[in-house]
Parts: C-alpha cells; sequence; structure tokens
C-alpha cells in the first residue's frame, strides 16, 4: 500500500471511529432519537445549540435563525402542541384576512404576530439585497431572522407556553408575490424553511375581489401625489381609477382587458399545491362567501380553529375588518348590464375551472363552491333597471 492508499485507510478509520464511538455515547447518555438529539445532529452548530434540550419547546427556546428551528422540529413534541411557528394566514389579500387574524388573535391559544403582515418572506427571503428604506420598511433585512422570530413572532411567548400557544401571522403578500418576490418564489421557499407549517387561504368572488382591491388602491390615488407614501407607484390600471376618481373612466374600464392578465386564482393555488408541494392536509381553503355569512360563519370557524389544532369550543363572532366598501360608492360601483355581462364571461369558465380543481384534491365540492359565487352574480343582474343600469355592490 502507497502513502496516500494509507492515508486514506487511517482517515475513513478515525471517521469510522468517531462516529461508531459517538453514536454509541450518545446511545449510552440517552440522545438517540426520540428522546433527545442524534449524534450527527450534535456535530453541526445548531446541532450544538441544542445539545440538551430534549422537547421541541426546549430546542426553540435556544434557537435564533430559521436552520436551528428545523433541527428542533425534529426533537420530541413533549407536552407542546404546536410548531413554532404554527401557522400563516397568506392571503388572499381582500378576503377579510384582518379579519380572520383578529379572530384568532383573540383565542386564549394564539400568539398573534405584530404586525399582523410582516411579508418576511416576500421582502427579506428572495430580495435580500434590496436597500433597506426607513419609512418604507418597518426594519432592515440584515439579521432579521432573529428579529422576525422574536419580535414579531414572539418566540419566547410561544416558548413560555411550552408551546401550547400557536404562533402565526398574516402576510397576504405571500399568496400574490409583490415587488420583491414572486408568489412561486414564496410557495417555494417557504416549504424549504418551514415545511411544517400550516397555511390558510381565503377566496373571494372574483370581480368582488377585483374591486376591492382597486378600492384599496383608489385611496392613495386619491392623495395629493406628495402625500401618497413613497412605496406607491402608479401602474396604468391607477392612471385609470384617478380617472374614475375624475369621473373621466368607469370602474369597468378599469377592469376589462386587465382581469384575464392576472394570473387566476387556479394558476396562483397550482404555485402552492402543485409546484412547490404543499400537501392538501397543511393547505385550508376558506370561501370568503361562507365563513362572511351569519348562518355559516360559525361552522366555518369552528372548522378553520379545529385544523389549526385550537380549542373550537372558545367561540368568538367574526369581526369585519379593514372595510372599505362604506367609504367608496356604498351605493355599489355603476355598471352596464351588458359590461358586467362582459366580465363575467371572462370569469365564468376560471371560476368553473378552479371549483373543478378544488373538488378533484378534495377541498369542495364544485358545484356548492360554484353556487355561492353564482348567488353573487345573479343578485347583482336581479338588481339592475330595466335601461340595463347595474350598481356592483361589495358584499
Ligand atoms: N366579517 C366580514 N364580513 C364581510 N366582509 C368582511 C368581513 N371582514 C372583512 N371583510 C371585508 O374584507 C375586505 C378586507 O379584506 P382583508 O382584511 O383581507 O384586506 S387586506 O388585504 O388585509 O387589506 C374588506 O372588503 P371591502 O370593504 O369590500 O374592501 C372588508 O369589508
Amino acid at each position: 500500500m502507497g502513502p496516500a492508499a494509507a492515508k486514506v485507510v487511517l482517515a475513513v478509520s478515525a471517521l469510522t471511529f468517531v462516529v461508531v464511538v459517538g453514536s454509541a455515547l450518545s446511545r449510552g447518555l440517552g440522545l438517540h432519537h426520540g428522546r433527545g438529539l442524534s449524534f450527527a445532529a450534535m456535530l453541526t452548530a445548531h446541532g450544538r445549540m441544542l445539545a440538551g434540550a430534549t422537547t421541541r419547546a426546549e430546542g426553540v427556546a435556544r434557537c435564533s435563525t430559521i436552520p436551528c428551528l428545523r433541527e428542533a422540529h425534529e426533537l420530541p413534541a413533549g407536552g407542546g402542541r404546536f410548531n413554532f411557528p404554527h401557522a400563516m394566514i397568506i392571503g388572499f389579500p381582500k378576503c377579510a384576512t384582518t379579519s380572520l387574524y383578529s379572530f384568532l388573535k383573540a383565542h386564549p391559544e394564539a400568539i398573534a404576530s405584530d404586525p399582523k403582515e410582516p411579508s418576511f418572506y416576500t421582502r427579506c427571503r428572495n430580495d435580500t439585497d434590496r436597500p433597506f428604506t426607513p419609512g418604507v420598511q418597518a426594519w432592515p433585512c440584515e439579521h432579521s431572522e432573529q428579529h422576525y422570530l422574536d419580535k414579531i413572532m414572539k418566540r419566547s411567548e410561544a416558548v413560555a407556553s411550552g408551546l401550547s400557544k400557536m404562533a402565526f401571522e398574516g402576510s397576504t403578500r405571500y399568496s400574490t408575490g409583490d415587488l420583491s418576490a414572486t408568489a412561486a418564489e414564496v410557495a417555494v421557499s417557504l416549504r424549504k424553511e418551514m415545511p411544517w407549517l400550516k397555511l390558510v387561504i381565503s377566496l373571494r368572488e372574483p370581480i368582488g375581489w377585483v374591486i376591492s382591491g382597486r378600492v384599496h388602491s383608489a385611496s392613495f390615488v386619491a392623495m395629493p401625489p406628495a402625500q401618497r407614501p413613497t412605496w406607491f407607484k402608479m401602474t396604468p390600471e391607477l392612471f385609470c381609477l384617478e380617472g374614475v376618481n375624475k369621473g373621466t373612466r368607469t370602474m369597468f374600464d378599469c377592469l376589462v382587458g386587465s382581469l384575464d392578465k392576472k394570473p387566476s386564482y387556479r394558476q396562483l393555488l397550482a404555485w402552492w399545491l402543485d409546484d412547490a408541494g404543499w400537501p392538501k392536509e397543511q393547505f385550508y381553503i376558506m370561501q370568503y362567501e361562507n365563513f362572511t355569512t351569519p348562518e355559516n360563519s360559525g361552522p366555518a370557524l369552528r372548522d378553520l380553529q379545529l385544523y389549526l389544532g385550537l380549542n373550537p369550543n372558545v367561540s368568538a363572532p367574526l369581526p369585519k375588518m379593514n372595510t372599505r366598501r362604506e367609504k367608496f360608492h356604498p351605493e355599489g360601483w355603476p355598471m352596464k348590464r351588458y359590461e358586467y355581462e362582459n366580465l363575467l364571461a371572462t370569469l365564468r369558465p376560471q371560476c368553473e375551472s378552479l371549483a373543478a380543481f378544488l373538488e378533484e384534491r378534495g377541498y369542495w365540492k364544485a358545484p356548492e363552491w360554484l353556487a355561492r359565487w353564482e348567488a353573487v352574480w345573479n343578485s347583482t343582474l336581479a338588481a339592475c333597471d330595466a335601461k340595463g343600469d347595474c350598481r356592483i355592490r361589495l358584499s
């Protein structure tokens, strides 16, 4: 055997010795999987940080980084019922997510993020080179992982509860993406970084949804340019809204031609469920028209709490937060009947395809899902006058 081969044999023997003796030691110390950290985990930086932790809560207590949390998750749950963080309301924007967040925040077993929408996975994970702009971003992304876990997700409060409380957040940009990252990128990075998360998403009848989104922006458009937030940028759609504010354009003008250019709900969901591979049991789909109606709200919220692992017997009504419809065109947006039918002709096939997708994946029966949206469309059409003048009232 030459000197090079001898060195290889020596190195392999040394490694074998380390692994065998180490494994034996760790077994002897009661550190094998199920009662503590494996020897392999102890060799990693996070493993060293987690040494001595025997439960997930003890592990989370020692972690200030997300990779460390991933290792802490390998530890036995002990008495803790939740992961850390446990859940996220990822969208869609304007689908009563603030009300859902507030409803859950009031639950004694929940720890709500502060703020509701940290947007950590759009702003800080996929666009880390973006310079920090005070006044635009609440905090810089450098060293922000610890800030996110400790200050925003309130790690010590979750640890103090022995993980018997659920920490959650509600960044709706995750579902649509923003200037920093696309939804497809967020879906993948979240799956990689916190694969245990339970995700919640709400979908609203698409014409009301889009108008609600435009109304949200309209409030900024209505401001004198110097008073608009610095992050706010005018786009062709927003110039159209400016025309609506001035009375030179209609809401229909601003919707037609743009609806079929946006990714459909089905496309957006497919990024999460197909491309990023989120399993069905970790992805909870709610229908806005179901859980916001008084007769269905109670059972729908109970089901949500059961899904999240919360005690469903603590019940409170769903609040009505973040509402703008009473301020902007409370009488409804004027639209001609043929214009509304034109929008429906674009959107109905998308909705049918979505409903079929939801049924195929075992989420909802397609006819039940579609019936609630058909009811919205029919009631709008039924309220049009004999001259074909309609009002699109947001509900
Ligand atoms: N309980 C209840 N019942 C009926 N409707 C409700 C309820 N809670 C919130 N909402 C309506 O949801 C819209 C706000 O949604 P979000 O909070 O998700 O908006 S945001 O993306 O966080 O800005 C906003 O819609 P619009 O007013 O049409 O804009 C709210 O009025």
